[in-house]
C-alpha cells in the first residue's frame, strides 16, 4: 500500500546541536505506530515538523503527497496534544460544533461523536468543569470529526485512569480501521506493546528502531525467560544442575539465548521426574525499549 505520511532524512538543528538526525519513516493507510524514546529525545519536534509548526533544516516530509503546513496537509492531519486545553467557557458540544463548522463538515455528527468518545452526559457542561480525561476525549472527538488521513497523538493517556485508557486505544483502533495512519508518542510501553502494529525508537534524534515487536525481538536477540516448576524435593538438584535461580518455592528462573531456546525446552520437556511445568515468557517491549533506547555503555 503507498504510504500516506513520509519522511525521509529529516533533520532538525537548534541551538547549534542536532535534534533531530536523518530520520526516516513511513506510514501506511490504517497502521498504528508508536514512536517511542527518552525525555529529549525528539518525538515532539517530529511532531511538530509533520504538522508544518517548525521547519526542516534536511530532508523532506510528506502528507498525502503534499508538504507540511499547506493546505491539503493541514486537512490531512490531526493532532491530540499532550495537554489539550480548549476554551473553558464553552460546553463540550459548542467546542465540538465549532470545530466541526471550521473543518467544513457541519454540526450533524457532532452528537454522534460526543457519545462515541463517552461525553453524551457532559456535552453541556462548561469545558472549564471537566477533568483532564474528559478535555482529552474532547480533543479525541475533533480528531475523529474530519476522518484525517494521518493523526499524531501526543502522549494521548498520560493522566488517564487505566478505563479511560483502554476506550481511548479502542478509539484509536477505530481511527485505524477507517484507514487513518495513527503515529502514538508514548512513555506508556504497557499500552503501546498491546495497540499497535510497529515501534519507532527515537534516541538522542536518530531513529535506532522501527519494526514489528516480533522482529526488533529476533534482531535484539534478548533472552527468553524459563520458569520451571520442579517435582516435589527436586527442585535444589535442578537449580545446582542449571544453574537456574530458584524462585518462591518449587520454582527455577532461567535465562535462554534465542537459538539455544528450543533444545533447552526438549531436554526440560524430557525430564518428566524431575519437571512439572515450563512456562515461557519472551522479551516484553520494556526489554526492547532499554536496548534500543538507551546509550552504548549506559
Ligand atoms: N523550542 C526549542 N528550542 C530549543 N531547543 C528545543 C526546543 N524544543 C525542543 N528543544 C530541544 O530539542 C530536543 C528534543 O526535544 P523534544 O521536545 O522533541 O523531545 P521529546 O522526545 O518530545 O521529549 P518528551 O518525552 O520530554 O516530550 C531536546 O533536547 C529539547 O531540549
Amino acid at each position: 500500500m503507498t504510504d500516506i505520511l513520509t519522511i525521509d532524512s529529516a533533520s532538525k538543528r537548534r541551538a547549534g546541536q542536532l535534534t533531530l538526525d536523518a530520520v526516516s519513516l513511513a506510514l501506511a493507510p490504517g497502521e498504528r505506530v508508536a514512536l517511542l524514546g527518552h525525555n529529549g529525545a525528539g518525538k515532539s519536534t517530529l511532531m511538530k515538523l509533520i504538522l508544518g509548526l517548525t521547519r526542516l533544516d534536511g530532508g523532506a516530509i510528506r502528507i498525502a503527497g503534499a508538504r507540511p503546513g499547506s493546505n491539503a496537509a493541514r486537512l490531512a492531519t490531526a493532532f491530540l496534544p499532550e495537554a489539550v486545553s480548549f476554551h473553558k467557557s464553552l460546553t463540550g458540544r459548542d467546542q465540538l460544533s465549532l470545530f466541526a463548522r471550521l473543518a467544513g463538515v457541519g454540526t450533524a455528527p457532532v452528537a454522534g461523536l460526543l457519545e462515541r468518545v463517552g461525553l453524551a452526559d457532559a456535552a453541556d457542561r462548561r469545558i472549564g468543569t471537566y477533568s483532564k480525561g474528559m478535555r482529552q476525549r474532547l480533543g479525541l472527538a475533533q480528531v475523529l470529526l474530519g476522518k484525517p488521513a494521518v493523526a499524531l497523538l501526543d502522549e494521548p493517556t498520560s493522566g488517564l485512569d487505566p478505563l479511560s485508557r483502554q476506550e481511548l486505544y479502542t478509539i484509536i483502533d477505530e481511527l485505524a480501521e477507517q484507514g487513518t495512519a495513527v503515529l502514538v508518542a508514548s512513555h506508556a510501553l504497557t499500552e503501546v506493546e498491546a495497540r499497535t502494529d510497529r515501534i519507532a525508537i527515537l534516541r538522542k534524534g536518530r531513529l535506532v528502531a522501527n519494526d514489528t515487536l516480533a522482529s526488533l525481538s529476533h534482531k535484539a536477540g534478548l533472552p527468553t525467560k524459563l520458569r520451571i516448576r520442579a517435582r516435589q524435593g527436586a527442585a535444589d538438584r535442578f537449580a545446582a544442575d542449571t544453574g537456574g535461580r530458584r524462585v518462591n518455592g518449587a520454582s527455577i528462573e532461567l535465562s535462554c539465548a534465542p537459538e539455544a531456546k528450543m533444545e533447552q525446552l526438549r531436554r526440560f520437556a524430557a525430564m518428566t521426574d524431575t519437571v512439572e511445568d515450563i512456562e515461557m515468557t519472551p522479551p516484553r517491549l520494556e526489554d526492547l525499549y532499554r536496548h534500543f533506547a538507551q546509550e552504548e555503555g549506559a
